[in-house]
């Protein structure tokens, strides 16, 4: 067996949590073979909580955690962490934008980055699931300098698989049969959803999508919109944000990027932008990447359509005011903001 890693959860005692713990106490992200530490951060109002929470992951007698450790404090929560797993912070209610609630969670972001920095492995890889994800993964990441920005990212693993799943069941096929969808942009309702690359394999033959389905209608139409639209449409139903399918996104994410895409097919993530796509420069911008080595490279290359070069132009504006907006609320002087 390897040696054990340690694994925060922060909003340990949340619902995307509840759901979250168990599947990564159960080796579903780091293996198998890997036995885990897991360190569970929430704040002082649900200690409570947080101890049934622990209880529970007693109960469920999982051979791979050899220990938890439940803490309000970040200094006990980062300390030696590998994996990150920034769940914490305010949901969205219904009526809201997720951009809403920059001003109450970007300030959490600003404190765990603070924290990651002084505590965790230098080699720490952080998925921030916490809304708004991209920027809160930016201003994370801004108060970290000692980690590399590689090692941040922010989740739209959630719209990825929203958007297979619509694909899948619009074909009649099944969810493994569709890749390489691709989520551009910000984790909000001007993501760009885009099954222009992806492909299909149906009765052993592999085909795009984009012929497959024969209607740019909906491809640019409803698709679109109902996967943009997701998030409100479970809070209209649930009255509460989804949390079960964000904690397997968040297991698929962190699964891939420790693990590795498999050959020529790639995932959604929002990492730190280079500009590809013309893409602004220094937001969290999700772009399809290939990972090696716990390592992801931005795919290049691909071509697009008008209308997905207008759908990107849209999402890259709206993260750059966001994270114009971000430094009002912070100190403006962070650097590298
Ligand atoms: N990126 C994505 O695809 C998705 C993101 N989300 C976001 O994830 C976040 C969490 O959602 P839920 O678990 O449903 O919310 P929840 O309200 O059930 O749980 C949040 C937990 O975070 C804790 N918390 C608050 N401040 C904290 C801090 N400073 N340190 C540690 N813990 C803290 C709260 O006490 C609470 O236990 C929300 O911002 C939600 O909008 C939700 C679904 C998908
Ligand atoms: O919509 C929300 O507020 C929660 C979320 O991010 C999602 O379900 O994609």
């Amino acid at each position: 067996m390897a040696e054990p890693i340690r694994v925060v959860v922060t909003g340990a005692a949340g619902q995307i949590a509840y759901s979250l713990l168990y599947m990564i106490a159960r080796g579903e992200v780091f293996g198998k073979d890997q036995p885990i530490v897991l360190h569970l951060l929430d704040i002082p109002p649900m200690v409570g909580v947080l101890e049934g929470v622990v209880m529970e992951l007693a109960d469920c007698a999982l051979p791979l955690l050899v220990e938890v450790v439940p803490t309000t404090d970040p200094a006990v929560g980062f300390k030696d962490v590998s994996a990150a797993f920034l769940v914490g912070a305010m949901p969205r209610k219904e009526g809201m934008e997720r951009k809403d609630l920059l001003s109450a969670n970007v300030k959490i972001f600003r404190t765990q980055g603070q924290a990651l920095d002084k505590f965790a492995k230098k080699d720490v890889k952080v998925l921030v699931v916490g809304n708004p994800a991209n920027t809160n993964a930016l201003v994370c990441s801004s108060y970290a300098p000692s980690i590399p920005r590689e090692n941040f990212s922010a989740m739209t693993r959630l719209d990825q698989n929203r958007a297979t799943s619509q694909i899948a069941a619009k074909l009649g096929v099944p969810i493994s049969a569709v890749k390489n969808i691709i989520i551009w942009g910000n984790h909000s309702s001007t993501q760009y959803p885009d099954a222009g690359q992806a492909k299909v394999t149906a009765n052993g033959t592999v085909k795009s999508v984009v012929d497959a389905i024969n209607d740019n209608g909906y491809l640019q139409g409803s698709f679109v919109e109902t996967v943009q639209k997701r998030g409100a449409a479970v809070i209209a139903a649930r009255k509460m944000s989804s949390a079960m399918s964000a904690a397997k996104a968040a297991c698929d994410h962190m699964h891939d990027w420790w693990n590795g895409t498999a050959p020529a097919q790639f995932v959604s993530m929002g990492v730190f932008s280079d500009g590809s796509y013309d893409s602004p420069k220094d937001v969290i911008f999700s772009f399809p990447v290939e990972i090696k080595n716990k390592q992801w490279k931005i795919v290049s290359g691909l071509t697009l359509s008008d209308f997905a070069k207008t759908k990107l132009s849209v999402t890259g504006k709206e993260l750059q005011e966001e994270k114009d907006e971000a430094l009002s609320v912070l100190d403006s002087n962070v650097s590298n903001l």
